[in-house]
């Protein structure tokens, strides 16, 4: 049995959608994860795990806040501790979501962490205020490959590939 998860998956959501894949990754990933809202999620958790998954929603062309807080209270606390663990991201858009992703890829080069699977992004095709406000469910297809993307990235480090 495993002391502590291998993957720590850190999410923030506002309207439902990059909750929804969070969940589903954790749920596919089963006792190898750990699901922790951003936060919740501080130092001590991410040292305690081997490998990441980042899952937000794009803002104005960036992460959120709240997760960009997760970042910024953790980053130097973490430097030098973590170099070499894995990681991916899967993000929630109404349109793009590209923004969000390179930034959280410059951030963690920071960390020295190794992007072992493609960028998710889920593209919820929200574009007017509405439909941008409205709670949000998660299509099968794309909560199939937000499944994927946690069961690899447990079986990978589990088996240690990463
Ligand atoms: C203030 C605000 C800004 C947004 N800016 C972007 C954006 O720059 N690019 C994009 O693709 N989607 C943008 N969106 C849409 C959200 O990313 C989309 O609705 C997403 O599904 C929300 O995820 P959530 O349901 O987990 O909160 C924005 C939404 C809000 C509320």
């Amino acid at each position: 049995m495993t002391a502590e998860p291998l993957l720590l998956i850190v999410w923030h959501s506002r309207t439902g959608g990059a909750r929804a894949m969070a969940e589903a990754a954790a749920e596919a990933a089963g006792a190898k994860a750990r699901l922790l809202h951003c936060t919740d999620a501080d130092a001590a958790a991410m040292l305690a795990a081997q490998g990441y998954l980042f899952v937000c929603p794009e803002n104005l062309a960036s992460m959120t806040g709240a997760m960009k807080e997760f970042f910024d209270t953790t980053y130097y606390p973490l430097l030098g501790q973590i170099e070499g663990r894995a990681f991916a991201t899967a993000i929630a858009a109404g349109s793009d979501g590209e923004g969000a992703t390179r930034q959280i890829d410059r951030i963690v080069a920071g960390w020295r962490l190794k992007r072992v699977a493609d960028p998710l992004i889920v593209n919820f095709a929200a574009q007017t205020p509405e439909a941008i406000l409205a709670a949000k469910s998660l299509p099968e297809k794309a909560r199939q490959e937000c499944a994927d993307m946690g069961a690899a990235l447990g079986e990978g480090l589990s088996i240690g590939l990463f």
